[in-house]
């Protein structure tokens, strides 16, 4: 049988103009296919869902283990001409919870959390466009890679526990997740190439699971969480001031 069904596939592809939508029964990483894909010169808009992945890969060098049927693993590929890139996985950060649900928090730089715990994972990557490089010269082919837990995955090897969207939205399917999120993950990457993470800001503090917290980052620097700046850094009130956080692991220290 196809997954997803016919009818959640038809409408899927109709949120998504201009763009393919492939579905891979098995892939290594939706990530690398389209990383590979670009690499050599496919520049094309697609999205491309895993149904399985045999090397899943998360932030910093990081295994993502998903299993089938019990979650949604996908990649958006196109080109993007932003004026500044910073910021972009937590604009899919906030297109995300807003398709998903309201109870959703965003964790920096690129995680959703319910309550204590992490649901969803982004892993945002870039590649150059092999010369003769297409118009727009400056464009860079963006992968946009979301993994969301459907049911709770076992916590072996993680951190912190993990939680599922079946938790909101009990008997969610990976077709009807997609759903929910292709064509507000479409929007967000036009509107993040027009106006940068900037339109976004404001939706993030809203969401933000940091905000207010005392946090831990991987640098050393403790002080707690300050909201984000419109380049989307992490501020981060210190006993010396506010500081700017650009790339660090982040923790929040028990009260
Ligand atoms: O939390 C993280 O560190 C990011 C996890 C991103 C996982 C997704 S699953 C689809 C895409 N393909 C990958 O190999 N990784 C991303």
């Amino acid at each position: 049988m196809r997954w997803p069904s016919e009818a959640v596939w038809e409408q899927v592809v109709a949120q998504l103009p201009g763009f393919t939508v492939e579905v891979l029964p098995e892939i290594d990483s939706s990530n690398s296919e389209l990383m590979r894909r670009a690499r050599a010169g496919q520049l094309d808009p697609v999205l491309l869902v895993a149904e399985r992945q045999s090397a899943g890969r998360g932030r910093l060098g990081r295994a993502w283990q998903a299993r089938p049927g019990d979650s949604l693993t996908f990649s958006f590929g196109r080109l993007l001409a932003p004026q500044d890139w910073s910021g972009l996985s937590l604009a899919v950060g906030v297109a995300l919870a807003g398709a998903l649900h309201p109870d959703l928090r965003l964790k920096w730089p690129n995680d959703l959390w319910l309550g204590e715990r992490k649901l969803a994972g982004i892993l945002v990557e870039t590649a150059a466009a092999p010369a003769p490089t297409p118009a727009p010269a400056q464009g860079r082919y963006a992968v946009v890679g979301v993994g969301i837990n459907l049911a709770v995955p076992a916590a072996d090897g993680l951190s912190t526990a993990p939680a599922g969207l079946r938790e909101l939205l009990p008997g969610i399917e990976a077709g009807d997740a997609l759903l929910r999120v292709a064509g507000a993950l479409a929007s967000a990457l036009a509107a993040f190439e027009a106006g940068g993470f900037a339109p976004f800001q404001a939706r993030f503090q809203a969401l933000d699971l940091l905000a207010g917290r005392p946090l831990q980052l991987s640098d050393g620097t403790s002080g707690s969480g300050a909201g984000v700046r419109g380049d989307g850094a992490l501020l981060v009130q210190t006993a010396g001031g506010t500081v700017a956080v650009t790339s660090a692991e982040v923790s929040v220290r028990p009260a």
